[in-house]
């Protein structure tokens, strides 16, 4: 059994919120790349990505998932882009047991639209976005994971963790 978990998946498939139950329920710690990122720069997403730009919020997610990956119990929630460097997968895969939350296209869309807090889908036709992106990245989820736990608009979170909890204690 791996040292850590860690959740990979598209923006809205539940990594920050699920990670966060997990880490309770298997009493580990919980880091959110995220707001880790966010607490070292005193900036939020959208400020990092508008003042500095996305190269440099890239360089800070790698950065931090390097430091992380050699920490112990705990749950990380990645941002969606984690799969982008293979370098990422690489430092996660070391200590982590890779989970990926593998969500459908309708229920990202439902769960995001009003959320102002995720960049790159600031854009005039979100739904085409996100399209656009999950197929560019769903099959690098697929390949860096170690469990793909499907998810829809009808699942229960409880059963999602319970499930994830139950294949990890038996990895
Ligand atoms: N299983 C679920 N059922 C209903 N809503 C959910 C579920 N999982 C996450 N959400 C909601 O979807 C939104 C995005 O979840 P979040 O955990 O931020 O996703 P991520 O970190 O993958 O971007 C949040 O508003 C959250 O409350
Ligand atoms: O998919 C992405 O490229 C991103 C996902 C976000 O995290 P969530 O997946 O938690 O929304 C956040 O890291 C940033 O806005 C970029
Ligand atoms: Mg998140």
């Amino acid at each position: 059994m791996k040292d850590n978990i860690a959740l990979i998946g598209f923006m809205g498939s539940g990594k920050t919120t699920v990670g966060k139950i997990l880490a309770r329920y298997l009493d580990m710690k919980f880091i959110d790349i995220d707001r880790a990122i966010c607490a070292r720069e005193k900036k939020t997403i959208p400020e990092i990505f508008e003042e500095k730009g996305e190269d440099y919020f890239r360089r800070l997610e790698r950065l931090i998932i390097e430091e992380e990956s050699s920490e112990n119990n705990i749950v990380i929630a990645t941002g969606g882009g984690v799969i982008i460097d293979n370098e990422n997968i690489k430092n996660l895969k070391k200590t982590s047991y890779v989970v990926y939350l593998d969500c459908d296209v309708e229920t990202i869309y439902q769960r995001v639209k009003r959320n102002k807090n995720r960049p790159l889908l600031n854009v005039e036709n979100m739904y085409e976005k996100i399209e656009e992106l999950y197929n560019k990245r769903r099959t690098l989820y697929s390949i860096s994971s170690d469990l793909t736990i499907a998810i829809n608009k009808n699942t229960n979170i409880y059963d999602t963790v319970e499930n994830i909890k139950n294949a990890y204690i038996l990895s």
